[in-house]
């Protein structure tokens, strides 16, 4: 779905360099059960709520980069995001776990798995100690590769129809082309990095693929 994006001078790599670890997290037991519509529904509502507490995070996020920048084009580039995160995305879990009776209060007091923990401590350190581009590197393999996994699962004739509202929600809210203009806008915030600089950013951009991979991971 990013053969334009491929051939871009920075992210084109970055994107080269990820796309195998995005395939391998559709490898992954629980999205395999999740395309087919054989997952548990307890392992799905556990995820639900894992990935309620890291949403939640994720949007703080939010707070620094747009405290941080430095023209209105970029608000609105992380504005987007978040609005797609938080209005799309958390308000989805919060809907899907009010059967179970659990509520935004029980996800203030859940407790995150290690993986959890983990991606959240390394998306904080960004958000704390880096600029702007850091925290672009952080943010976009959550909502990059999550564009990319849904819309290969959603072509593949193996598919299930258990989930579908839930894949839905990163295939027809046109995740696909916001992705597209999320990573143009990160392309131009990163033309005059300097080299040394562009491999830190390809290293924080990789280590959250990383992290995804391990959240799928998870024994929910
Ligand atoms: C862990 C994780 N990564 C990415 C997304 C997509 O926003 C999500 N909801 N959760």
């Amino acid at each position: 779905m990013f053969e334009e994006e491929l051939k871009l001078p920075f992210m084109g790599k970055v994107l080269a360099e990820n796309l195998p670890i995005w395939d391998e997290c559709i490898e992954q037991d629980f999205v395999q059960k999740l395309k087919k519509g054989t997952l548990e529904k307890s392992k799905f509502k556990n995820y639900m709520i894992q990935d309620s507490v890291y949403l939640k995070n994720y949007a703080r996020m939010f707070g620094r980069a747009i405290y941080n920048a430095q023209t209105m084009a970029e608000i609105r580039m992380f504005y987007s995001v978040l609005n797609f995160a938080n209005d799309v995305e958390t308000q989805a879990r919060l809907d899907f776990l009010k059967q179970y009776d659990i509520d935004e209060k029980a996800i203030e007091a859940a407790t995150p798995l290690p993986a959890n923990q983990a991606y959240i401590d390394y998306m904080m350190k960004q958000a704390k100690e880096g600029t702007n581009r850091h925290i672009l590197m952080a943010i976009l393999p959550c909502m990059l590769s999550y564009a990319y996994i849904f819309d290969k699962i959603n072509q593949d004739p193996e598919k299930g129809e258990t989930y579908q509202a839930f894949i839905d929600d990163y295939v027809e809210d046109e995740v696909g082309s916001d992705a597209k203009t999320w990573i143009a806008f990160t392309e131009k915030m990163c033309a005059d990095s300097s080299e040394a600089e562009k491999q830190e950013l390809a290293q924080i951009f990789k280590e959250g693929s990383y992290c995804e991979l391990a959240f799928w991971q998870m024994d929910y």
